[in-house]
């Protein structure tokens, strides 16, 4: 059974509030570094255009988390794959991620976080689906909220593909 693609939010769209999204941040962190904290894979993509709209001093490093694995559906387990290269103590943190669905991976890796003292942490999201929540995460900044239906593009894969469409869609079985 093969899927198709529905498109949900345009290139242009995403594009034009990445850059509003970034021109918050700039502002809320003026005069303060930001260390961003990309969540591979999927967060691969916001990172690299929201990193480029942020206009105050931006370091980076890469976590990967996982619960989905090829599946549609969370396994509930999370692991890390991948941990940082480099220590969060005193730096003001940022997580990027691209989807916030359950809650489940960002409440887990917001614990872990904070037990390694950083200044601050925040998240930022691509994309939440707030009706689909099981763990309270909170979100400081989101750039869609979205309806509980299963999404691609821009970073997003099933089942590994579609992560490099350029905008949102949705995966129609
Ligand atoms: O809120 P939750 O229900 O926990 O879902 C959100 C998580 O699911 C996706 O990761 P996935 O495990 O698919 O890994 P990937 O980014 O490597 O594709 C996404 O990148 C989030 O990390
Ligand atoms: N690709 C993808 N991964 C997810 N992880 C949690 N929700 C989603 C979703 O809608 N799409």
């Amino acid at each position: 059974m093969s899927e198709t693609i529905r498109e949900l939010i345009s290139e242009e769209d995403v594009a034009a509030k990445v850059k509003e999204i970034g021109a918050q941040i700039t502002k809320d962190y003026e005069g303060k570094a930001v260390h961003l904290i990309c969540v591979l894979k999927g967060g691969v993509f916001f990172t690299c255009e929201l990193a480029k709209r942020i206009e105050v001093p931006v370091s980076l490093d890469f976590m990967s988390v996982s619960s989905y694995g090829d599946d549609t559906k969370s396994s509930g387990v999370v692991k890390i794959i991948k941990d940082l290269d480099e220590s969060i103590e005193g730096k003001d943190v940022l997580i990027v991620e691209d989807i916030i669905d359950s809650g489940r991976t960002l409440s887990y890796l917001i614990e872990v976080l904070k037990q390694r003292n950083p200044a601050s942490i925040r998240l930022c999201t691509l994309l939440d689906k707030p009706e689909r929540r099981v763990k309270d995460v909170k979100v400081d900044y989101v750039c869609f909220n979205i309806p509980d239906e299963f999404v691609v593009g821009y970073g997003l894969d099933y089942a590994q593909k579609y992560r490099n469409l350029p905008f949102i869609g949705v995966v129609e079985f």
